[in-house]
Formats: structure tokens, sequence, C-alpha cells
């Protein structure tokens, strides 16, 4: 696996062939603001005083879009304020310091890029930090082994936003379901779901690029979990790919507003209903940007099937064999490096579905 080449962003004066990206002008770039008609991404407000209301233009745009700006999470924006204010803090420190925390191979928890551009031989325009939001306090000693100040602030700030993620994570996942006529109280997979479902951050620091047209702050990829909250800072940078005809569109910088995205666990779950919407980060000259993902999945030891409760008269066989999750993960790393789909290579042929699928059930 190539390892990525570290470079001074700061001092860089132009794109080093280690960080050019030949595939970037694959396909336009449209906007994806108010009024912009088709390509304008979907806005969800949980304000909304009907549940089900909320509940289908929820589905809709899982299902259209595999993603959509959520507002009226309830997430405080001094929160927010200050998560952001952490990040940037974190990113600031000497790369000395820094570097004394890079996730080893095979870690989850540390500095630098994420795992996904072990995959590639370019290197991308940013730096990352990975950890669990539950085990803060023990994943963040990497960084600051002597637990002082600037330690105690990061893990108090950012427990006080997990808390309040956690939490609307779980609200919206009652909504996904209920967007599948399901909820956890009469669906014991779907309530699995809701018991199992962890959490994990992954930090993101793009510095300004004197040459954004041949970088990329993060290449194009599903997240793999159930949904993933972005939090863009008010630069813009997410970009949607769409097809027909294919086209990145930008998401707009919204005030208050995570982004969610659906991930290929969704997508297994609801047998192919939910969209793992493909997405990718680009760089500016102007501002540098930074964005959090905060990400949920499964056990690594649950097995994961679409849920019978999904199977639908269009649809009414699995589309997908269940799978344990770590083998999912590690499909998609073979994926990876052979360009190819991992939900693909768990894909049932349509004819060889069995009549009566499993149960979905984690252990
Ligand atoms: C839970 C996680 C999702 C993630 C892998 C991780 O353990 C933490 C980092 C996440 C991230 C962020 C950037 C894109 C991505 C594909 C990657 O390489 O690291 C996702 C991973 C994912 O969704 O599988
Ligand atoms: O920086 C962004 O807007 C995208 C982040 C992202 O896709 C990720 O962390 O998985
Ligand atoms: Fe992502």
């Amino acid at each position: 696996m190539p390892t990525a080449t570290h470079l001074d962003f700061q001092a860089a004066r132009g794109v080093p062939e280690t960080h050019e990206w030949p595939v970037l002008h694959d396909h336009p770039v449209v906007d994806g603001g108010a009024g912009a008609g088709e390509d304008e991404v979907p806005v969800v407000d949980l304000r909304d005083a009907d549940p089900a209301k909320v509940a289908a233009a929820m589905a809709r745009a899982a299902e259209q879009w595999g993603a959509f700006l959520l507002l009226g999470h309830g997430v405080p924006a001094d929160l927010v304020a200050r998560v952001e204010e952490r990040i940037e803090a974190m990113f600031a420190l000497p790369a000395s310091e820094k570097t004394r925390a890079v996730r080893g191979r095979g870690e989850s928890c540390g500095y630098g890029s994420p795992p996904i551009s072990g995959f590639f031989d370019k290197s991308m325009w940013s730096e990352g930090y990975t950890f669990a939001p539950a085990n803060v306090r023990l994943d963040l000693l990497k960084l600051w082994p002597d637990a002082g100040p600037h330690y105690l602030l990061f893990c108090e700030v950012m427990e006080e936003f997990h808390k309040g993620m956690f939490a609307l994570a779980h609200k919206l996942l009652g909504l996904f379901l209920s967007a599948l006529g399901l909820t956890a109280a009469d669906c014991a997979a779907a309530a699995k779901i809701a018991d199992t479902m962890a959490a994990s951050m992954h930090l993101n620091w793009y510095p300004k690029c004197p040459d954004p047209k041949r970088a990329v702050g993060l290449i194009a990829h599903t997240d793999s979990g159930y949904f993933t909250f972005v939090l863009q800072s008010m630069v813009p940078g997410l970009q949607l790919f769409r097809r027909e005809p294919d086209r990145w569109v930008a998401v707009p910088a919204m005030p208050g507003a995570f982004v969610i995205n659906v991930g290929d666990l969704f997508n297994i779950v609801t047998n192919g209903r939910f969209h793992n919407v493909f997405h990718r980060a680009v760089v500016s000259r102007e501002s540098h940007r930074v964005s959090l993902g905060y990400f949920l999945g499964p056990p690594a030891q649950a097995v994961v099937a679409p849920l019978d409760e999904a199977l639908t008269l269009d649809r009414p066989r699995p589309a997908y064999r269940p799978v344990v999750w770590r083998e999912y993960m590690g499909l998609r790393e073979k994926a990876l490096f052979v360009g190819e789909s991992a939900l693909k290579m768990i894909a049932v042929a349509k004819d060889d579905a069995p009549q009566t699928p499993k149960l979905h059930e984690t252990s």
C-alpha cells in the first residue's frame, strides 16, 4: 500500500507531482444552492411540525440523492463554533507534535490522511485526525500525552458535541426507519441497529492551495456506515456526484446546517432503496477549510443484510447476501485496489436470491 507523502502545505508555491490528480475534471461542476432547480441540494428542517412530512422528505432525499442539508437539528450554534475552534487549534499545532500521534497501520485513531488515502499513489491536499468520540480522553493522549489544558478543552468540547450528536443520530435513525414504514419497537432488527450503532469522528483540514484545479482535498468515495453528519465550515468544498447527466454538485455552505450523507450500509439494509452517495472535497486558493465527519456504523462483528421489512413489491428479494461487517470493510479495501464496488461483491444475482431472506442480526 503506498504511503502518503508529507508536504509542508503552508510553504508550497505550487502543486508537486506527488499531489497532482489527473482525474479531477472528469465531469462538470454545478452549483447546488437555492434556485438551482434539479441541482438544488434537498433541505430537511426538523422544526417542521409534522414528523410524517419530515420522514417523507428524508426518504425522498435519501432515495434520490443519498444526501441532504439538515436544519433545525437542535445542536447549538455556539457548540458547533467551539468544535470548529478546537479543530483549527489542533491542526495549527507544530508538525512535530502532530506527527507524534500518527495513525499507524491497522490503528483506528490518530493523525494522518484518512484510511482511503492508502489506496492511491497520489497524496491529497489535506490533513486528518480520526478518533472515537466515546473514547476521546484515551485516544487524544496520543497527541497530548501530558493531558494539559489544550487536551482537556478539546476533550470537553468533543464530549459535549458527541452527546448532542449521538442523541440527534438516534432521532434521525428513527425518522429514516419510519420513512421505511418501520419502528424500532416493532422490528427487532431495527431495534438492534439503534442499540448497537456507534460513532467515530474524522476531522479534516484543507490548507489553501496555490493551484486548486490540480489538487484534491478528499478523493471521491462513499462512506461505509449507515449515515454521516458532515459539518463543513462556511467555506464550501463538498461535492456530490449525480448522474444523468454525470456531474458534481457543489453543496452550498449553509449557516447552522449539517450535510447528511447516506453510506453503503444504509444502502444494504434498505435493500438498495437509499442511495449511498459518492462525494469528494475540493480545495481553494483563497481560504483554508475545516470539516468534520461524524460517522455512524455497526460493531465489527455485526452481520448486516437487507432488512426483511425493506423488501418491497418491486424488490421482493434481498439484493445483497448477509455479511459480517469486518468482512465487508475488507471487501471495500479489496474493491479500492481493483477499482471495483464492494456492494457489487456482495450483490446477489437476481435469480439466485433466496425466497426467504435471512434475518438481519447482530451478535
Ligand atoms: C468510521 C470510519 C469511517 C471512515 C473510516 C473510519 O474508521 C474513520 C474515518 C472515516 C473516513 C473519513 C474519510 C473518508 C473515508 C472513506 C476514509 O477513508 O476515512 C471514511 C471511512 C468510511 O466511511 O469507511
Ligand atoms: O470535507 C468534506 O466536506 C467531506 C468530508 C468527508 O466526506 C468525510 O470526512 O468522509
Ligand atoms: Fe465522506
